[in-house]
């Protein structure tokens, strides 16, 4: 019988509290580098996020996508040269195989890129709907807030050829590794495919943080080596999944 392996978590307790113990220390960072690499993906709790500022923000999602939409589209991402604003549900196309996805959008911040998500209830029932299709991510590295028991992230694991579902546990973070950072260690630390299935017959809220980084920066560990600068690199992958350009 196959067993299907489950994404770690991880508590960072055992790293963040004062008295932790070298040993201790050492022990939280072996797992992170071992889930970094085999699945790209962790889920961590013992993270120090305060829960009432976890429960605000979801709520903050629901007030903002409640607007009307007339209201919504004042804030288009397409109105700011940054790309910061409202993104209407279809908009962004992140599986080109899979119907638009079925979420819409409002990022604030650059750099630290913080999305407020909102997820529908599919608006098709075509196996191709996703809420947002299987994709990776373009950035270092990503911290997810995923609203309590409204499950709907999975993570493709190779080696099973399986999509893991990564639970939605209240006071959990999960983290992922991106393309910059899957690019900057050669492939060690995986960018893992993932999509999002909106199971729940309502809504589902998500407050993904993408870290990019320094937008000059090149590759840290191969410095001049004139590779591709952090901007130039997530405005191609962003461009490419909003149709904005011909490149990909
Ligand atoms: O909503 C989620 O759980 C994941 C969102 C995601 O993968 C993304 O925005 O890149
Ligand atoms: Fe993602």
């Amino acid at each position: 019988m196959t067993v299907i392996p489950e994404i770690p978590t991880i508590d960072l307790s055992s790293y963040i509290r004062p008295d932790a113990t070298p040993e201790e220390r050492t022990g939280v960072i072996e797992d992170v580098r071992s889930a970094c690499s085999r699945y790209g993906f962790l889920q961590v709790k013992g993270h120090g996020v305060p829960l009432a500022t976890q429960r605000e923000v979801l709520e903050s999602c629901r007030r903002l996508f409640d607007l009307s939409q007339k209201e919504k589209d004042s804030l288009s991402l397409k109105n700011n040269p940054a790309r910061r604003g409202y993104e209407r549900i279809g908009e962004q196309v992140l599986d080109a195989k899979a119907l638009p996805d079925c979420k819409e959008d409002f990022t604030k911040e650059p750099v630290v890129n913080l999305k407020l998500l909102h997820y529908p209830k599919h608006i098709s029932q075509d196996k191709r709907q996703f809420g947002a299709g299987a994709h990776t991510d373009f950035g270092a590295i990503t911290i997810l807030l995923q609203q309590p028991g409204k499950d709907g992230l999975q993570v493709y694991h190779e080696p099973n050829n399986a999509w893991l579902p990564v639970p939605a546990v209240e006071d959990s973070l999960v983290i992922n590794i991106g393309d910059l950072v899957n690019k900057w260690t050669d492939g060690k630390y995986s960018s893992t495919l993932h999509r999002v299935v909106n199971a729940s017959d309502g809504d589902r809220y998500s407050v993904p943080c993408f870290y990019h980084g320094d937008l000059s920066a090149t590759n840290p560990f191969k410095p001049g080596d004139g590779s591709e600068t952090v901007e130039e690199h997530i405005r191609r992958k962003f461009d490419n999944s909003y149709g904005l350009t011909e490149k990909s």
